[in-house]
């Protein structure tokens, strides 16, 4: 797990549309050996599964409706019964299962932003590009859907790449945060190397510090924005 962390606009969601390959670009990438750059758009979406800012539309269709079309785009070899079996596991292990037959267009904001989340996981990517999953979520969802990603992402053997707003949740879930900023790569490593007073001063501009709470996980606290002159 990957939290790809940085200030507005530094360029956090272009790196994952770029990974996603909705965007032009030169160089490498590379997946287990496989160069992704010279893939097909079909072979891309097979390996790379890529959930966008934005929330899946407000349609007619039922949950357990988009996530069979969901496994269908990408497998549509699979027999039905397998994709059954896919769609009720993702279901189950989200805690979805009572939202399977509700319309789109009839769920809250952050119910679509799971059910986008479930078409992302349904498929079983080898990398999975997450773009502010959580932005939706109350407190409660935020802690069980990132959960259940790091848990599905261990054992698949998978690589979830995560651009967050939330240090917090980065440094509880991620193995390996990046932070990005204006010049570009500031800092990347594990969470408690990683985020320093230092770092934070220069991605965000900000006077802040890490303690450890009574659970002795890592917090980050903000004290004030740094002074422009
Ligand atoms: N490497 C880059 N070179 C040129 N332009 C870039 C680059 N990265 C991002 N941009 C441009 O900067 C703008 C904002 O980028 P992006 O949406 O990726 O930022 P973000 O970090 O995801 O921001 P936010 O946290 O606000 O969602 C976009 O218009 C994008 O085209």
């Amino acid at each position: 797990m990957v939290a790809v962390l940085g200030p507005n606009a530094v360029g956090k969601s272009t790196l994952l549309q770029t990974l996603a390959g909705l965007h032009k670009a030169t160089g490498n990438i590379l997946l287990d050996g496989v160069e992704l750059m010279t893939q097909s758009p079909g072979q891309r979406v097979r390996l790379v599964g890529y959930l966008p800012q934005t929330l899946p539309q407000p349609t007619s269709l039922v949950a357990y409706e988009a996530m069979l079309s969901a496994v269908r785009a990408v497998r549509p070899d699979l027999p039905t019964k397998r994709a059954e079996s896919l769609v009720s596991e993702t279901f189950n292990a989200l805690g979805l299962s009572d939202l399977a037959l509700r319309r789109l267009a009839e769920m809250s904001g952050g119910q679509r932003q799971m059910i986008g989340l479930a078409q992302v996981l349904v498929r079983k990517p080898r990398l999975l590009l997450l773009d502010e999953p959580t932005s939706a979520l109350d407190l409660r969802w935020q802690l069980s859907v990132i959960k259940t990603v790091r848990t599905i992402t261990t054992r698949d053997g998978a690589i979830c790449l995560m651009a967050v707003h939330d240090i917090n949740l980065a440094m509880r879930f991620c193995d390996v945060v990046i932070v990005l900023g204006k010049p570009g790569l500031l800092a990347a490593g594990p969470p408690a190397e990683v985020m320093t007073s230092d770092i934070l001063r220069e991605a965000y501009g900000v006077e802040g510090r890490v303690e450890r709470c009574s659970l002795d996980m890592p917090v980050v606290l903000i004290d004030h924005a740094v002074e422009t002159r």
